[in-house]
This record gives structure tokens, C-alpha cells and sequence, in this order.
């Protein structure tokens, strides 16, 4: 049977992150894909225009009503906009203790526009980051979720990963993605167990959404692999096959997005 995963985010009407990726990287992923929707975001290839939240009394009634119905095996939470929008998800979390949860813990788009109020990023550390399985920050993501500079270097990522382990987190995926250099390299660490994943860089304008497009991946194999590792590894694939196959793409004047083309036909 096909699991049932569920996105917790935010819009991007260019199709590249948020929603719209995460529907897209579910279906390339054997999933079912549902979503729940904590801000519209007016945004594009070229950057960020204005952010309207969603009541959080509103994103508890998407979810609430959603769980009462469906069985859902993973959910992957991305932008949550502000401090009482966390609460609300962290409610509900515990109401229905959801399996196989993955935060992708959004705060600033690529074009530099914040996605979460900066005094919200406490909440997201002490009250959603020990309730969710696996955490999947950048680099200024981990930096700013430990109240440290950013990393320079690969060798410093599995010191960092376990500080970030030491906050509550069960499983960490550390994304090197803005470390300069021939290969994008992340860090998996949980269970005291650390690994390195590398890929080959990708040349490409068309690389907004990566970090949507990875934890989605991720959230839609979970329950179809036997660990962590297994997921992570396969999703990590993923992407970077999408962000070869996106040299088809033309979307916009910016950033275009990750896209991998899958056709019935
Ligand atoms: N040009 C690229 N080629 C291959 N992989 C990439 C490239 N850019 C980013 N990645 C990978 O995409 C994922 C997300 O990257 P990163 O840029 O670190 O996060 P975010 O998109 O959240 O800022 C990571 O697995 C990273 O290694
Ligand atoms: C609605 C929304 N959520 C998340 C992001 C950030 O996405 P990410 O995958 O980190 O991609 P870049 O912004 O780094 O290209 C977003 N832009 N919008």
C-alpha cells in the first residue's frame, strides 16, 4: 500500500519549494501526497514579495480535520512562519503522534527573505525540534538553532551534528549544500552513528527548492525503507537526478526550480 505523507508548509506559486515541491517529490516517491497550509507566500523565482500567515487556530482545524480521516505515515513540516503557528503544530503532534516526522527547520529563502520571525526560532528548538524524528538544516539554519557561527568546513560538521543532537534532535541531516566546493556533502547523524553523503555538484541556475525537495523525498521513502539511512541515502539521489534533469526546465528569471519529470506515459 502507498503511504499516506503529509506536507506542513507554506506556498510557492512558481512551484519550486514549499507545497507545490513537496506534492511533487511525494508523487515521484510513491506516496500520496496531502498538505496542510501555514502561509501564502507570494513568491518567485527571483525572490520573495509578502507573506500572508495562516490564523494558527486555522492550521490546527486543516490538520485536526485531516487526522480525524485519514491515516498518515509521514509528515514533513516545513515553513512555519511564526512562534503560535509552531504551537499549534506542536499541539497536534501531541494529540496524534504521527509517525515518522521530518522538520525541515525553514527560516530564510535563498534569495535572503526571512520565512520565520527571528524571535520564533526558540520555540522552534524547544518545542517542536525534540518532538520530530529527523531535522534537516543548512548551514545558517544549524548555526542559528545553536546560537553559533556557521561552519566552514566538512570536518566541522560532526561536531556540529551532535550539538544539534545534544538540543533534543533523534536524527539530524546536516546539508552542506552552501559549502563551496566540487561535491554538495551532508552529514547524517543519529543513533551516535555518523555518515557522510556526497554527491557530485550540480551546475545549475535551477536550484531553488533543494532543501524542500530533499525532506519531502525523505518523508515520502521513510515508511517505505527499513531506517533513517536507507531513506535518507535514496532521497539524496533523488535530488540530485532532479537537479540534473532540471537543465529542461525555464521557469523564470531567478532561481528556477528542481524538477524531476515524471510522465505515465
Ligand atoms: N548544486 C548542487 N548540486 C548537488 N547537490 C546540491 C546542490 N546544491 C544543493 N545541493 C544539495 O541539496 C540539498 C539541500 O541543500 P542546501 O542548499 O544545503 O539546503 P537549503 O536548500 O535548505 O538551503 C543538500 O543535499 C545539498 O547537498
Ligand atoms: C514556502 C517556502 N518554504 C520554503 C522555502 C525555502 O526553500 P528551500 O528548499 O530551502 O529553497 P531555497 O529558498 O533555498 O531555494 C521557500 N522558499 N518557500
Amino acid at each position: 500500500m502507498a503511504p499516506n505523507v503529509l506536507s506542513i508548509a507554506g506556498t510557492d506559486p512558481s512551484g519550486g519549494a514549499g507545497i507545490q515541491a513537496d506534492l511533487k517529490a511525494f508523487s515521484a516517491n510513491g506516496a500520496y501526497g496531502m498538505s496542510v497550509i501555514t502561509a501564502l507566500v507570494a513568491q518567485t523565482t527571483t525572490g520573495v514579495v509578502r507573506v500572508q500567515e495562516v490564523a494558527p487556530d486555522f492550521v490546527t482545524d486543516q490538520l485536526v480535520t485531516l487526522l480525524d480521516d485519514v491515516r498518515v505515515d509521514a509528515v514533513k513540516i516545513g515553513m512555519l512562519a511564526n512562534a503560535e503557528i509552531i504551537r499549534a503544530v506542536v499541539e497536534v503532534l501531541d494529540r496524534y503522534s504521527p509517525r515518522h516526522v521530518v522538520l525541515d527547520p525553514v527560516m530564510v529563502a535563498k534569495s535572503g527573505d526571512r520565512l520565520l520571525a527571528p524571535e520564533a526560532v526558540g520555540a522552534l528548538r524547544e518545542q517542536l525540534l525534540p518532538r520530530v524524528d529527523l531535522i534537516t538544516p543548512n548551514l545558517p539554519e544549524a548555526a542559528d538553532l545553536l546560537g553559533e557561527p556557521e561552519i566552514t568546513d566538512v570536518e566541522q560538521m560532526p561536531a556540529q551534528a551532535e550539538r544539534l543532537s545534544a538540543l533534543g534532535a533523534k536524527q539530524v541531516l546536516l546539508k552542506g549544500g552552501h559549502f563551496d566546493g566540487g561535491d554538495s556533502v551532508d552529514l547524517l547523524h543519529g543513533d551516535g552513528v555518523s555518515e557522510f553523503l556526497g554527491s557530485e555538484r550540480v551546475e545549475t541556475t535551477n536550484d531553488h527548492g533543494t532543501g524542500c525537495t530533499l525532506s519531502a523525498a525523505i518523508a515520502a521513502l521513510r515508511p517505505q525503507r527499513s531506517g533513517w539511512p536507507e531513506a535518507v541515502r535514496e532521497a539524496k539521489l533523488y535530488l540530485t537526478e532532479a537537479l540534473r534533469a532540471s537543465e529542461r526546465l525555464e521557469v523564470g528569471r531567478g532561481h528556477g526550480p528542481v524538477h524531476h519529470f515524471h510522465t505515465w506515459w
